[in-house]
């Protein structure tokens, strides 16, 4: 396809507008009905209150999760890989998590290229496979892993070491228990077939290799050292001991290294903060260290945690840290992570195709875009936005501005994490006259909410809402057009609930906190001084999701949305 099909036409009543279009995007912000554990609604937001005030015409609510972002079902949160792929594709994809389930369900995944390339050095060594340990259905999902593991014992893989990531973020915190005794159990079987499986390392994922964005490789060093090197501060027999034992110690809230008896205040670890560990045998020798010659799978489909690891493994040359031993081993993703970097060269799963998005078609339109977050969140607004390709598509159109992000502190302790400075840079570039889209993601109601910490989320909404004030004044100045949406749902419900009467599930006489993202709906809102008068939502659309948005953005730039996308919002 040549660049000129990529051009878009001219809209029929939009003009191209002479000033920027601000596209903001609060992740994990989603709309529920007022209550005590709704850290939206009890923060103090009135930009956000005074945006719905102009529903129906110009705020509305979009499905953000299950089958509308392209999950396998309606069951399935919203989260950020399919949320932004969404709004910047303008699509709704198939995504990882059910590609690898029909890949699964009648083993087709044994027939392809990726698994005929590790079977055998699995046949003939160790297969190990690494990952998170969950349900959550966000980066895995735990019935996978054990299709995966039996397929390959079925097919005559005789040794299996399992690597486990501790959830509690996509999970009720202290499920890792759970999902590791299952886990053991379901090994277990595999003794009378004659293959010997065990867990051999792990370590809760916001300490332990699932790092993104190159945010702190340190994260991945731990990792690599536990699953690679078998070396850890903490050493076990057995698995399920390891979680139970290192949840009971205390700690000051921040990593492992500041472990704080509960005397002096530590609190107990929470499942995403697990210590890095590896089982040992009697002779206190670790049981699954990764050798020469083993094939290694990472069984997490989705991509922007699992990059670093790949990395690792894959580069001959890696600076980022030092792997004392790098194994050559055969290697293969759950998915190709990085479809331009071709990373990782082999994979179980072809990845979605990602292709046409909002991003290459107003790359090739001459629009130019500041995209721009802080590292936990960069590649949400660049990479997932457009398409899960991580370079620009015209690098004199786009640029891309990282923040750093605060490394060493969970984000409860400091909520406002950096949306001062993104906030700065957004009306900076709003002002500057040098683009004609800023697309900005602020990290805090998602990033705190997944800590469970109310008080702390609350603190964040408010914050990140005055943030949105602040741009929106800095639109009115420049007479351009802003949307504020978000990516799926997560601050406005920090409780488990009852599925049917909706009550907080309590134990011990306290609610059961929420850490992940939820079913709920995202406000969109859209106004400025560049809107023409008259350009409202529409009200016609059955259910209207996150990939209306993509064709609305490219109306609102002054085009008609090519016709591989869905519908827009605009009635205009
Ligand atoms: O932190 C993450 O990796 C996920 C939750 O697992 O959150 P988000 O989809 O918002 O990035
Ligand atoms: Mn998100
Ligand atoms: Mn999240």
């Amino acid at each position: 396809m040549g660049a000129s099909e990529f051009q878009l036409k001219k809209h029929h009543s939009i003009p191209k507008p002479e000033k920027p279009l601000l596209v903001v995007v609060l992740d994990g912000w989603g709309e529920a009905p007022d209550d005590e554990f709704n850290a939206i609604s009890r923060a103090e937001t009135p930009c956000m209150d005074s945006l719905k005030e102009s529903k129906p015409d110009r705020w509305m609510l979009l499905k953000a999760h299950g089958t509308a972002v392209g999950l396998p079902s309606d069951d399935d949160m919203g989260n950020s890989e399919v949320g932004h792929n969404a709004l910047g594709a303008g699509q709704v994809v198939s995504q990882g998590a059910a590609l690898v389930d029909k890949a699964l369900e009648k083993g087709e995944l044994f027939d392809h290229d990726g698994w005929k390339y590790l079977e055998p050095a699995a046949k003939e060594h160790t297969l190990h496979l690494i990952g998170l340990l969950s349900d959550g259905g966000v980066h895995s999902r735990y019935n996978q892993l054990w299709l995966l593991i039996q397929g390959a014992a079925e097919r005559g893989v005789k040794r299996i070491r399992v690597h486990t990531l501790t959830d509690g973020r996509d999970t009720e915190d202290g499920t890792s228990v759970k999902f590791m005794a299952q886990l053991q159990k379901d090994l277990r079987s595999l003794e009378g077939k004659g293959c010997d499986a065990q867990v051999a390392s792990g370590g809760g994922r916001m300490i332990t290799t699932m790092d993104r964005y190159e945010s702190d490789w340190n994260v991945v060093k731990r990792g690599w050292e536990a699953h690679v090197l078998g070396e850890a501060p903490n050493k076990f027999k057995d698995p399920v001991e390891a979680i139970k034992a290192l949840k009971a110690s205390h700690c000051d809230g921040r990593r492992c290294k500041l472990q704080k008896p509960k005397e002096a205040g530590g609190k107990p670890v929470s499942d995403q903060w697990i210590p890095p560990f590896v089982i040992v045998d009697d002779d206190d020798n670790p049981v699954g260290p990764i050798q020469d010659g083993d094939a290694v799978a990472i069984f997490n489909f989705r991509a922007d945690r699992v990059v670093e690891l790949s990395k690792a493994f894959e580069y001959k040359d890696f600076k980022h840290f030092d792997r004392k031993r790098h194994p050559d081993v055969r290697f293969a993703g759950m998915m190709q992570y990085d479809g331009e970097l071709k990373l990782p060269a082999h994979f179980l799963v072809p990845p979605p195709a990602i292709s046409r998005t909002t991003g290459e078609f107003l790359a090739k339109s001459g629009v130019s875009t500041f995209a721009c977050s802080e590292s936990q969140k960069i590649g949400h607004v660049t990479f997932f936005w457009n398409g899960n390709r991580a370079a620009p598509f015209d690098k004199k159109l786009e640029t891309f501005h990282e923040v750093p992000s605060d490394q060493n502190i969970p984000f409860n302790e400091k909520p406002a994490m950096q949306s001062a400075k993104i906030t700065k840079l957004g009306i900076e570039a709003l002002k500057s006259g040098k683009y004609d889209q800023v697309r900005l993601n602020f990290p805090n109601p998602d990033m705190v909410g997944h800590t469970g910490d109310l008080e702390a989320t609350i603190s964040a909404c408010s914050t990140v809402d005055s943030c949105v004030q602040e741009l929106i004044n800095a639109v009115e100045e420049v007479g351009g057009t802003w949307l504020v949406t978000a990516d799926h749902g997560n601050a406005e419900d920090m409780v488990q609930r009852d599925k049917k009467s909706g009550k907080p599930l309590m134990e011990d006489g306290k609610p059961r906190i929420l850490t992940s993202h939820t079913l709920n709906p995202v406000p969109v809102a859209m106004g400025g001084p560049g809107l023409p008068e008259g350009v409202k939502f529409r009200t016609d659309l059955k259910e209207p999701g996150l990939a209306n948005v993509g064709p609305t953005i490219i109306n609102l730039l002054g085009f008609e949305a090519p016709d591989n996308m869905v519908p827009t919002l605009l009635s205009a």
